[in-house]
């Protein structure tokens, strides 16, 4: 804890956005030293640089999918290490300065999620709508507040809207009410988190290139040991066309032999192989384990095969 009594966190800020919503999930965060980030590659290279302990960004929404920035700062560099993920429910509102009428909106400022998520709303409600990128809905609703950014108005939480005396000129606009994102708190390298029985490990594979039936022998890794996977992604790694890695979320720990034999059935296709952690699912939700992908099916595998290599 970098020698201070309180652990402390970076996290894509400012105050307001809904990773400090997830942040503040967190046993004990509500009393830490909580750093806001501008980017989650900066709030990354905090863990990074031991300027915090741990960063809380997001990683998957269930109407968008996987935040590219976070899939892409977490694949290279030093190493880190997923420790926790929690769920946070999404709602959006368009928030406005006093005196702007709906009918007044073009230009809305807010983060890529959740412009994507409020877009048939914003297509039924705004004529000739412009997009304007802002880093996070609470930034975009700080320099709306602030006068600053030239746009009329901004989607955020409801929260920072009524903090910001902003007025509410849609409630509820996402497209999909009930809309989830999960966020994860990465640390550095370190001991892992106990196994639960309700785990998630996420993975970088490194595609081989020029391998025919590669995705297929990876994936295949998974199914032979009876491992579920509930996210896989194609990012590519920026070095040439064609080279790309997959990001992946497998249920189950790296302490379950099923896990484990997995990952070294990867590690021989894809020596680049990248564990990023084995952590506690938000939702305590146990994979179905076959008996012969079970700990004890591998167990009795294991002696079966000393006892012919002792010549017993
Ligand atoms: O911009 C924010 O408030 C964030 O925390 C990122 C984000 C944006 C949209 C949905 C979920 C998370």
């Amino acid at each position: 804890m970098n020698g201070a009594d309180v652990p402390s966190y970076s996290y894509l800020g400012p105050e307001g956005t809904f990773t400090e919503a997830a942040l503040l999930k967190v046993p004990g965060a509500g009393h830490a030293r909580r750093v806001p980030a501008s980017t989650v590659g900066s709030a990354l290279d905090a863990v990074r640089s031991g300027a915090v302990d741990a960063a809380m960004v997001p990683i998957e929404n269930s109407v968008e999918g996987g935040v590219s920035a976070t899939l892409d700062s977490i694949a290279v560099g030093d190493p880190l290490r997923i420790v926790r993920e929690e769920l946070v429910p999404i709602t959006f509102v368009l928030a406005a300065r006093a005196g702007t009428a709906l009918a007044d909106v073009r230009r809305i400022a807010t983060h890529g999620h959740a412009w994507a998520q409020c877009r048939a709303w914003v297509d039924g409600h705004v004529r000739d709508a412009e997009y304007v990128p802002s880093s996070s809905t609470a930034a975009a609703a700080r320099d709306l507040a602030a006068g600053e950014g030239g746009f009329d108005a901004a989607i955020c939480s409801p929260l920072v809207a009524g903090r910001l005396g902003l007025a509410v000129l849609g409630e509820d606009i996402g497209d999909i009410s009930d809309a989830v994102t999960r966020f994860i708190l990465v640390g550095g390298p370190g001991a892992l988190p106990p196994r639960t029985g309700a785990d998630r490990t996420t993975l970088v594979i490194p595609l081989p290139v020029d391998h025919p039936g590669a995705l297929m022998q990876i994936l295949d890794q998974f199914a032979a040991r009876g491992v579920n996977l509930s996210r896989i992604e194609s990012r590519p790694t920026g070095q040439f066309l064609g080279d790309y890695f997959f990001s992946v979320d497998a249920d189950g720990h790296v302490e379950d032999a099923r896990v484990a034999d997995a990952l070294k059935g990867l590690h021989r296709i894809s020596p680049g192989l990248r564990f990023l952690g084995s952590y506690a699912r938000a939702d305590r939700r146990s994979p179905a384990v076959e008996r012969h992908t079970s700990d004890d099916a591998f167990t009795a595998a294991d002696e079966w095969l000393g006892t012919i290599l002792d010549g017993r």
